[in-house]
């Protein structure tokens, strides 16, 4: 238990899939810490460059804007960092690979049977974090679903960043097993995909918010 002069850890959160303007204003407003923008044409939630444009330029200062990535060449990631502070590669990206980006980035990791979690961390040592999301074949992110959690190692080599089907419903007891760095949402707070409800991004700050503070 803290109390008032012992500073508790925050849990970041990130809003992910943000296609629309009202909607990363409501995430701004709600206090995330990030914003994610799917630069992958093969996405529902996916943007092109002049979107991304438009919607980082209304994102203030120490707010993070990330861009996702699957596979995509490097000339376009290049553009797009232009608009961003951090990059999310969701594809097969080798470290190398992800060592030339033009930005800090993070490596996203699909939880499929067999994945070893500390060799993936040593793999991806100059990773920023680790984006640990559930595995669907053939879906490169944004499943919508959970994985078990209890698959992630305590004392990780990287920063963990929570993803994965998590809603204001889930969000808490996801805290209270994994105590992960970060928590990523895209659909738990959508409308349908691409659109995002307002009032449940603020429900699901609110449940990270409470959940910090049980802890
Ligand atoms: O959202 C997509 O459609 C997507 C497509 C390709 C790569 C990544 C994608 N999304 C990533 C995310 O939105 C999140 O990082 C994560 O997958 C959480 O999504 P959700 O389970 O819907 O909360």
């Amino acid at each position: 238990m803290s109390d008032s002069l012992t500073p508790r850890f925050r849990t970041r959160v990130k809003v992910c899939g943000l296609t629309r303007e009202q909607d990363v204003d409501a995430a701004v407003a709600a206090g995330a810490d990030a914003l994610g923008f799917v630069m992958w044409p093969g996405s529902k939630r996916g943007i092109d460059e002049s979107r991304l444009a438009a919607l980082a330029e209304r994102v203030p200062a120490f707010v993070s804007r990330v861009g996702l990535f699957v596979d995509q060449p490097p000339e376009l990631i290049a553009r797009c960092a232009e608009h961003l502070d951090l990059l999310q590669f969701h594809g097969d990206e080798s470290p190398e690979a992800c060592a030339n980006a033009p930005r800090p980035w993070i490596k996203a990791l699909r939880m499929r049977d067999g994945l070893d979690l500390r060799a993936a961390a040593t793999h991806y040592h100059n990773a920023q974090a680790l984006l640990l999301d559930a595995y669907r074949p053939g879906l490169p992110g944004g499943t919508g679903t959970t994985f078990d959690w209890s698959r992630i190692p305590a004392n990780l080599a990287k920063p963990v960043i929570l993803a994965g089907g998590l809603s204001a419903d889930n969000v808490a007891l996801a805290i209270a097993r994994v105590a992960p760095f970060a928590v990523d949402v895209s659909g738990g707070v959508e409308a349908s995909p691409g659109v995002k409800d307002s009032e449940h991004i603020m429900s699901f700050v609110e449940a990270v918010r409470q959940a910090d503070a049980r802890h």
